[in-house]
């Protein structure tokens, strides 16, 4: 965690560093980069968002790569982040850690990408719901749906990265 006026005033490439983990989409990291200074952490969110508010299709599948999926134990760069927002997921209920697999493995045969939900403050139980949930929604409708959790997620990280 970094101070405001301290991300103000890194070096591009440090500042872009920092965000990196935040969510895999260079060009999101590069605008709010591009839209400091900041002159709080609540214009900081606010850019973030509407930054993020341009996230089509391509961004997600894109942002994809670095979320493992609900419930397996995380690898690759974000794991640590992954890790601590899955907690939540008693991991030591096998029951729910098989409804898990196999909802994740039938909203991928449904939509052709992994399951992203914003897993922080969500039991296991919670996001097997909301899972079944979405398995109902149209092609459009799950975009939308699933953009709006990368977002939350994305902020969440930002927020955990930025700090007073
Ligand atoms: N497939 C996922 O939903 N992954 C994740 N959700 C989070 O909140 N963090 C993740 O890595």
């Amino acid at each position: 965690m970094i101070a405001l006026n301290h991300f103000n005033q890194l070096p591009g490439n440090e500042a872009a560093a920092l965000l990196q983990p935040c969510v895999a989409i260079p060009g999101w990291t590069a605008a709010l980069v591009a839209a400091r200074p900041f002159a709080s952490l609540v214009a900081l969110q606010q850019t973030a968002r509407e930054i993020a508010g341009a996230w089509g299709r391509a961004e997600l599948e894109q942002a994809l790569s670095a979320h493992p999926r609900i419930g397996e134990k995380p690898a690759g760069s974000h794991a640590a982040l992954s890790r601590q927002e899955q907690s939540a997921v008693d991991d030591g209920d096998a029951q729910l850690a098989r409804a898990l697999r196999e909802g994740n493995a039938r909203y991928e045969a449904r939509f052709s990408r992994i399951f992203l939900i914003r897993a922080k403050g969500r039991s296991g139980e919670e996001i097997l719901h909301a899972l079944e949930q979405r398995l109902t929604n149209s092609d459009a409708e799950e975009i939308t749906a699933a953009l709006e959790q990368l977002r939350e997620i994305t902020l969440l990280r930002l927020a955990g990265a930025i700090g007073e």
